[in-house]
């Protein structure tokens, strides 16, 4: 559903995404992880078309994105840092939201099962940062969109939510969704992860299920078997150096 082949991007001298190749399936959750700063964000905005690759193709169900626009109808995206307008309330932002879109929503299910219902006349500005995430997901998730890019979707929230978040991520894998996430949380991307992107020094160092990832390390839990890939690559560092 997502193919990116051959992708660069540098910021100034700093190369983020070095050949980066993927396929990304559909009906499958797959989590983008690496230390911080190692690009996830960086391969999130490229699919999306908000960061333009110095080189490379991505194609987002069989067309280039490239100088495309209609694609992105096709996307959902939870950023990581939401900005909303700090004076109108929940349901006003929604409204809005829907009028410019002019697509069905779902929203009065994501309120529900996100227990948004006592916030929707509150101002944005007044919310807690949870509260903010989940008005974020609604946002992004009430229209019924093929894709799903999640950018740390479980950035404050509470037990509850982040239980209904999985829900809804499950959910979303059940109806045949695309659905690329990016966490530092394990023990979800452990739960949920279908397939594991594991990107580090602007390349994938992994690619594949958690089962294999777990025979390739010898590791049976998914942080040893990360500190396993940083340790090797500590010590092919200061044996190049
Ligand atoms: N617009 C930009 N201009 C300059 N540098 C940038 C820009 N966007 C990202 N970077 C740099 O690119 C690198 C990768 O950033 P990115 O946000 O993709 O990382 P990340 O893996 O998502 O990190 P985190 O886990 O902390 O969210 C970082 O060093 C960041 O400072």
């Amino acid at each position: 559903m997502i193919n990116i082949q051959h992708l660069h991007k540098s910021f100034g001298k700093l190369e983020v995404l070095k050949d980066v190749q993927l396929e990304i399936l559909p009906g499958k959750v797959t989590a983008v992880l690496g230390p911080n700063g190692s690009g996830k964000t960086t391969l999130m905005k490229s699919i999306l078309g908000m960061t333009l690759p110095d080189k490379g193709t991505i194609e987002v169900r069989g067309e280039p994105t490239r100088h495309a626009w209609n694609y992105r109808k096709h996307l959902s995206y939870v950023p990581q840092i939401a900005q909303f307008p700090s004076n109108l309330t929940v349901q006003e932002l929604l409204q809005m939201i829907k009028e410019v879109r002019q697509e069905p929503a779902n929203e009065g299910s994501l309120v529900d099962r996100l227990s948004l219902q006592q916030f929707l006349d509150k101002k944005l500005g007044t919310l807690s940062g949870g509260t903010r995430q989940k008005v974020n997901l609604v946002l992004a998730l009430m229209f019924d969109a093929p894709i799903v890019l999640m950018d740390e979707p479980t950035a404050g929230l509470d037990p509850v939510a982040l239980l209904a978040l999985k829900r809804l991520i499950q959910d979303m894998r059940k109806a045949g969704k695309c659905i690329l996430v990016t966490t530092h949380i394990m023990p979800l991307v452990e739960e949920l992860a279908d397939e594991i992107v594991f990107l580090l020094d602007g390349k994938v160092y992994f690619q594949g299920s958690l089962s294999e990832l777990f025979s390739l390390t010898e590791k049976n839990t998914l942080e040893e078997a990360i500190a396993h890939f940083l340790i090797q690559r500590k010590d092919r560092t200061s044996v190049n150096a």
